[in-house]
């Protein structure tokens, strides 16, 4: 296993959801499974995600970036991991505006302040093919499939939407009744999900205001998922429950979500840094 080279990160997060950036442009170099799990493992370098820049292949893009779980599982979507690579840049160039390659297509982002960065995660995929799920489901607003009685009340008829990664939506009364710790990873790794899924409880208080709790695919519970809200606030207005701009409520704190006329998905929100160092020595691999 290739040991870490003096790579600088910084250790921020978006909403309380914890963010490992680490910029690999310019170097030959990637991080294997062990290593992620490893720096997802240490106090000083903790994370539910890590955002790791590479050099881009698309002209005038700033850099691809590569999102791992803390479970060292790779995916294509990170909303509060973009936020915080977008300020990042910005306060490294100045640059306000940038455009990152992501494995689920281009994310344009403009940082206004640290407390206004706002990402387009793109468009929603509601396709059963495309979410995925492991058979076909005529209308993804409510599949049929129930969690119970392990936990009452019993949920059941989740919407299911792909964002750049897929996210299934429990509709509750109140987000605070169930234990999400309990039976998140029972649906995340539910077999009508073939690559798993983010399981979130969504109450709906107004048209313009979403409470949200997030179990995440590969990180658990976390205090916000960026995609998570995105998720819920399409599926939500695909259901008529909500206007097309919605504010969503995490235990971290708000986003403001847009479904454009344009049907890309714009969120608004905060980044926040915390520490920076450099990465530790890997381990020597066991012998
Ligand atoms: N756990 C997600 C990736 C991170 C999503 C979340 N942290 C966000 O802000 O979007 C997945 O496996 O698809």
């Amino acid at each position: 296993m290739q040991t870490a080279q003096n790579i600088p990160f910084r250790k921020m997060n978006g909403l309380g959801n914890e963010i490992l950036v680490v910029d690999l442009r310019g170097r030959a170099k990637s991080f294997s499974e062990a290593e992620v799990k490893n720096l997802a493992g240490r106090a000083e370098t903790h994370f539910d995600q890590m955002m790791v820049l590479h050099d881009p292949s698309t002209p005038g893009t700033t850099a691809f970036v590569r999102i791992y779980n803390a479970d060292g599982s790779q995916v294509s979507a990170c909303g509060n991991g973009t936020r915080c690579v977008a300020l990042s840049v910005a306060e490294d160039t100045g640059q306000t505006e940038m455009t990152f390659e992501t494995d689920a297509g281009l994310l344009a982002a403009r940082v206004e302040s640290a407390d206004r960065i706002t990402v387009d995660m793109g468009v929603p995929k509601f396709d059963w093919q495309d979410i995925p799920l492991a058979e076909e489901f005529r209308d993804t607003r409510a599949i049929e499939l129930q969690i119970g009685p392990i936990d009452a009340p019993i949920l059941h008829s989740p919407s299911v939407v792909n964002v750049g990664n897929p996210h299934a939506i429990f509709w509750v009364e109140d987000v605070a009744a169930y234990d999400l710790a309990r039976f998140g990873p029972l649906l995340e790794n539910h077999p009508v999900f073939p690559e798993r899924a983010n399981i979130s409880l969504a109450q709906v208080v107004s048209r313009e205001h979403i409470i949200l709790r997030t179990w995440e695919r590969g990180a658990g519970l976390t205090k916000a998922c960026g995609s998570a809200a995105c998720a819920a606030a399409v599926c939500a207005m695909r259901k008529r429950l909500t206007e097309r701009r919605v504010t969503v409520t995490l235990p971290g704190g708000n986003l403001e979500i847009e479904w454009t006329a344009a049907d890309r998905i714009l969120m608004t929100g905060a980044a926040t840094h915390e520490h920076a160092g450099i990465l530790p020595e890997a381990p020597a691999p066991a012998t």
